[in-house]
């Protein structure tokens, strides 16, 4: 998918500001600064792949062993958090002994850092994962049945941060309410062309690990979907169960946090439970049309500061619909996202 294609508006990628980019003015000083900050090159590159009260598991880059490091941050990183998904540097003792505890140095600039709010209309946002190439939206077919407006806020949000989505039908094997569902979600998404997969227990799941292999990627969907099921065949040996989270490396995981579980044939999942899904008050009207490419072209004809809710009789968005060039499910869609952005949580 492009998320690029269709118009001007979806090449001006909104800047992403995190806690990074705080830049607090050094005091005038009367004399040289002295005390060198140390550069930390003997530092070891490693990826944080589960938090836990203060406490940090580590997988150091190339040791592919399952040995995990446990790290706590060094006092020199301030207030900047350390999320699941991070790049960092470790200093000390990663030789992940027991008993062992190694500090991290530094944090690498994030990509893809997947945020929410604490609710729709609370602009401060914490960030969730960092580095998340991919956002798997695991929604099955039937029982339940498939929620667009959840799939379409997690669109929004994997838009947003310039995340890759995948849509992964669980329950294929259910028959003609599953055939019936497929049928419709192509047909729904058509103007998006968003990639998806289907799973059910009889068929292999290379499918799905074959789009898992060598990257990060965050799976998030509703209670009873399959994804602990799902999660159990990726990575054989999570031990995932309904309402459960296991542990990993050492130390106790709340049902909130995310912990990143290795592929067998490289490549991480992230697990999320306890999230099901991502307040929307720090996206904006057009970033939240990298999902519904295909409205853009409407926005040539949009009023000067047309907010494209409709509440503008003159929206170019409608315009477009009444041509026939766009559905108007697809309008109603995203407008119910615009919508959602004001309203609590309902998905
Ligand atoms: N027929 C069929 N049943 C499935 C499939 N995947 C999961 N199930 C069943 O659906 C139910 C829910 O599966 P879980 O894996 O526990 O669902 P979950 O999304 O992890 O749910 P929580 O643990 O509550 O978050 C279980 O009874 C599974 O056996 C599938 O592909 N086909
Ligand atoms: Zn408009």
């Amino acid at each position: 998918m492009d998320a690029n294609a269709g118009g001007r508006v979806l090449t001006k990628r909104r800047r992403e500001y995190d806690e990074d980019d705080v830049r607090i003015r050094p005091t005038r000083r009367s004399r040289p600064r002295t005390k060198i900050r140390p550069t930390h090159d003997d530092a070891v590159p490693a990826l944080v792949i589960a938090v836990d009260r203060g406490r940090y598991t580590c997988r150091v880059d190339g040791v592919t062993d399952g040995t995990n490091v446990l790290a706590m941050r060094a006092r020199e990183l301030g207030r900047k958090g350390v999320v699941v998904g991070d790049k960092v540097a470790l200093l000390g003792d990663v030789s992940g002994a027991d008993g062992t505890l190694a500090r991290i140095v530094r944090i690498e600039p994030r990509t893809g850092a997947l945020r929410r709010t604490a609710d729709d209309d609370d602009p401060s946002e914490r960030v969730l994962v960092a580095n998340v190439a991919q956002l798997v939206i695991v929604t099955s077919l039937t029982d339940p049945p498939p929620r667009t407006g959840f799939i379409d806020r997690c669109l929004a949000a994997a838009f947003d941060a310039d995340i890759a989505p995948l849509l992964c039908l669980t329950k294929a094997d259910l028959g003609a309410p599953a055939d019936n569902a497929l049928a419709e979600l192509r047909e729904y998404y058509a103007d998006l062309d968003l990639p998806y997969v289907t799973t059910s227990p009889e068929a292999p799941i290379e499918p799905v690990t074959d789009l898992l292999t060598d990257r990060l990627s965050v799976l998030i969907g509703h209670s009873g979907v399959g994804k602990s099921t799902l999660v159990n065949r990726i990575v054989p040996g999570a031990l995932r169960d309904v309402g459960r989270v296991s542990a990993i490396g050492k130390g106790r995981h709340t049902s909130t946090s995310a912990v990143a579980l290795e592929l067998p044939t490289g490549g991480w999942i992230v697990d999320t439970p306890g999230i099901r899904s991502f307040g929307l008050a720090h996206v904006s009207a057009e970033s939240l049309l990298h999902a519904f490419t295909d409205l853009v072209p409407g926005l040539e004809e949009c009023p000067r500061g047309c907010d494209h809710t409709g509440d503008n009789d003159e929206c170019g968005l409608d315009e477009l619909v009444a041509e026939g060039k766009a559905r108007p499910e697809r309008l109603a869609s995203f407008r119910r996202l615009l919508a959602v952005k004001l309203e609590p949580e309902q998905y």
